[in-house]
């Protein structure tokens, strides 16, 4: 099984729990696009939903596909929410960003009942950490709110460089008009203190933990997909 093959696996698994009247938030990235596609058969055949989704991408896909849409004002309490991550803990803690719509996507899962996480093994960690955090921050005053997140960072015992994520020559800029820095901190024991701390600096938007948000991961490998549930 390909790396395609695995993430239209853990879609296929999230689908089963979509039911027929449900408000979905309606993840980004690769595999959430997988989920996309799916739910759009399903939309075809006749299921009734009604999706919000968590970036501009994911929107232009599900109009294509003729996914239903409303916005989150319009809909500001989900049933279930389905998207992807850059990484996965035993504990169900997530790295995401890296498709660079940790806001939204953030947002939107708060405002679900429930978060299915689709991935492929390559996601699951012991420790969180490896792959970088991504940091949304408001373009004013980003040397400033760099020292404040490296100092932030030391207090709890972390360092590494933060890389202002770029598309071409310009920053990359958010749906929301922000900025990304992306923190190589290497493991992080403490996910929970991190996103409190991070998240008390001015100038910090969002960052792309996702602590107790997930409560259900869909994991598929070569032999197929298995489920995580928090472990604590
Ligand atoms: O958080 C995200 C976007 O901001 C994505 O869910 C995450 O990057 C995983 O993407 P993919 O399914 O393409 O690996």
């Amino acid at each position: 099984m390909d790396a395609r093959e695995m993430k239209i696996k853990a879609a296929e698994a999230a689908l089963a729990h979509v039911e027929d009247g449900m408000r979905l938030g309606i993840g980004t990235g690769s595999t959430a696009e997988e989920f996309v596609r799916l739910l759009a058969e399903r939309v075809a055949d006749g299921l009734k939903v009604e999706g919000v989704p968590t970036s501009e991408r994911t929107a232009r896909l599900c109009v294509e596909l003729g996914v239903p849409l409303k916005s989150l004002d319009e809909l500001p309490e989900l049933d279930l929410t389905v998207d992807g991550a850059d990484e996965v803990d035993g504990s169900l803690r997530l790295i995401k960003g890296g498709g660079g719509a940790l806001l939204r996507e953030k947002i939107v899962a708060a405002a679900s009942a429930r978060m299915i996480v689709i991935a492929d093994e390559s996601k699951v960690v012991d420790t969180l950490g490896a792959f970088k955090l991504p940091i949304e921050v408001n373009p004013f005053g980003l040397v400033a709110t760099r020292i404040a997140i490296e100092k932030t960072a030391a207090r709890l015992g972390l360092s590494g460089p933060l890389e202002l994520r770029m598309a071409g020559r310009d920053p990359f800029t958010t749906d929301g008009g922000h900025y990304i820095l992306d923190a190589s901190f290497g493991r992080i024991p403490d996910a929970d203190a991190l996103a409190g701390s991070l998240n008390f600096i001015p100038g910090v938007v969002e960052n792309g933990l996702f602590i107790n948000m997930a409560s259900l991961a869909i994991i598929a490998g070569p032999a197929g997909a298995r489920t995580l549930t928090a472990k604590d």
